[in-house]
């Protein structure tokens, strides 16, 4: 384990770990120093998790401080809009630190087992269940968030007591370097938090080595990849992956309501987001008049560029598409542009069936496939059916809406709503099928960077199972099982005297 040393300071005097209970420490790293008048050598994992959720809560004042720098080095032809780092990675991000400092250590705590709902026969046992650090985490980062999505995750692993690597996504190097810097301006230790190259070969070797937890966000194809490496070393992993998010319109829908969120939805961030709607599911009879409405909602929305990576597999899938029957209903997409430039115009597609490739493709592009639906059920069976079930969103009557969500089989539903609402610090997420497993985020993402460690004491003399048998046993013991869990007061009643009659012949 690694044995990072920081010192401990007090504002109030330099009183240190033994000094005065009013004393607010500050950590500081050992390349940061300035005046010490107290210093402890602690192993990070070590420190409480109070003081750890406390260290990590700060970088959320130190993001704040370079906010300028994380704006202009988020900048790319997907992010060309300030007020997109501010609102979907820093507002976000911070709050989720400040979370941590205020939540995590209650979270963190451990959970004593004492008497109460303890079975008879453990009398004298009182156990206590510890969150403790699973030991080395690497965070494999994508390109589309660069400082939420791995951010929220160091500060997690960091404040469960891990010790951590990212791996950034090729063309997020300064953004991930100015966030790594933050944690260590604030008192994390260099050698507790490491940036690794963003060449995937760096990630590789990391798995090799072996990790305790491997958290990729990422497309489906690698987190297959990955997994491979991980068995090898049988190392446990959480899977951020893909999404092909639906958008389920009911009768009676408020159209205004989803037009503006399919507009916001389909253009965010370059529409890089994985939980954007790329499948809208409509009734039959609302389909023309949705259609309609949507196509001039579009219509004057700017040319996106669509990341190198994926411009060719969107390509690819949208001339699919196109020749399986679908329509290209806004009328304004050009493959060569999108092949040669790498731009596009938001494209609705109507007529797409479910059996068309695009219905159910990991697509990271402004593309939103129009599916008519035979009524609520099927419309939640062409969500449930998709293999990639990362989020959804309904639209609806607020009860109509709320009923069909609790039937949607993926891990996150926004009703009324899209992606905003999965900012929220005390949420976590994470998809299911294709889309992945485990979770991030949240209170729920804290402890999945844990791992659960049991310890159980035994008080007393009572032990009998410590004693040698004796021919009796069998007898009280049944009695004893079907006293407690028979079923119905006769077959319980039977189970006392049987206990009995074994304790008398004893
Ligand atoms: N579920 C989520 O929370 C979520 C969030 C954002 C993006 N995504 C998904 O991410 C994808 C786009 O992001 P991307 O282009 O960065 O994804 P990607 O899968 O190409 O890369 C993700 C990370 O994995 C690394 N990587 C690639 N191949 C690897 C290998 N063989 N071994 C180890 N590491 C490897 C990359 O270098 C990168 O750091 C989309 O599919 C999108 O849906 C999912
Ligand atoms: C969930 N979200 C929007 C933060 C990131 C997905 O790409």
């Amino acid at each position: 384990m690694n044995l990072a040393v920081i010192e401990l300071t007090s504002r109030a005097g330099g009183a240190g770990v033994g000094g005065k209970q009013d004393a607010y420490p500050t950590w500081r790293h050992p390349s940061n120093t300035r005046a010490c008048s107290a210093t402890v050598g602690v192993m990070w994992e070590q420190l409480s998790a109070r003081k750890r959720c406390q260290i990590v809560g700060s970088v959320a004042a130190a993001l704040c401080d370079r906010s300028d720098e994380l704006i202009q080095a988020c900048a790319s032809p997907q992010r060309t809009d300030p007020v997109e780092t501010i609102t979907s990675e820093l507002l976000p991000l911070c709050a989720a630190l400040r979370f941590l400092a205020k939540r995590g250590p209650k979270i963190l705590a451990s959970r004593r087992v004492g008497m109460w709902r303890r079975p008879a026969w453990l009398i004298g046992v009182h156990s206590v269940v510890q969150r403790v650090p699973l030991g080395k985490v690497l965070v494999l980062g994508t390109w589309n968030y660069p400082l939420l999505l791995p951010g929220v995750q160091l500060a997690q692993a960091l404040a469960a007591g891990n010790q951590v690597q990212l791996k950034p996504a090729a063309g997020t190097e300064q953004a991930s370097q100015i966030l790594v810097e933050c944690f260590h301006a604030c008192g994390v230790p260099a050698d507790q938090l490491g940036l690794l190259d963003s060449d995937t070969s760096a990630a590789v070797g990391a798995i090799a080595d072996g990790m305790d937890l491997i958290v990729l966000t990422g497309a489906a194809e690698t987190g297959r990849k990955v997994l491979h490496g991980a068995a090898d070393t049988l190392s446990a992993s959480i899977m951020e992956l893909s999404g092909c998010d639906a958008v389920i319109a009911l009768p009676d829908v408020d159209e205004r309501r989803l037009m503006d969120a399919l507009r916001f939805g389909v253009s965010f961030n370059g529409s890089a987001t994985c939980i954007a709607p790329r499948r809208l599911i409509v009734q039959r009879d609302q389909h023309d008049a949705i259609v309609d409405r949507l196509r001039e909602t579009l219509a004057d929305l700017s040319a996106i560029a669509v990341h190198p990576a994926a411009r060719h597999s969107v390509a690819d899938q949208i001339e699919l598409a196109l020749e399986a029957g679908a329509v290209d209903s806004t009328g304004r997409y050009c493959e060569t542009r999108l092949r040669d430039e790498g731009t596009m115009y938001p494209l609705l597609l109507d007529q797409v069936t479910e059996d068309h490739e695009i219905a159910s493709a990991d697509i990271f592009a402004p593309v939103l496939s129009v599916i008519s639906a035979d009524g609520i059920d099927d419309a939640i069976r062409l969500v449930n059916d998709c293999p990639y079930r990362l989020a959804a969103g309904v639209f609806g009557p607020n009860s109509a809406a709320a009923d069909v969500a609790t039937r949607l089989n993926v891990g996150t539903v926004t009703v009324n709503d899209l992606i905003a609402p999965t900012a929220d610090p005390r949420l976590p997420f994470g998809g299911r099928g294709q889309s992945g497993f485990g979770v991030t985020r949240g209170p729920e993402g804290l402890l999945a960077m844990t791992a659960a460690k049991v310890i159980s004491r035994r008080r007393g003399s009572i032990a009998p199972h410590l004693r040698p048998r004796s021919e009796s046993d069998q007898r009280i013991l049944h009695g004893v099982l079907q006293l407690m869990h028979g079923g119905g007061i006769r077959k319980r009643l039977a189970g006392l005297r049987r206990m009995v009659g074994g304790v008398k012949k004893k």
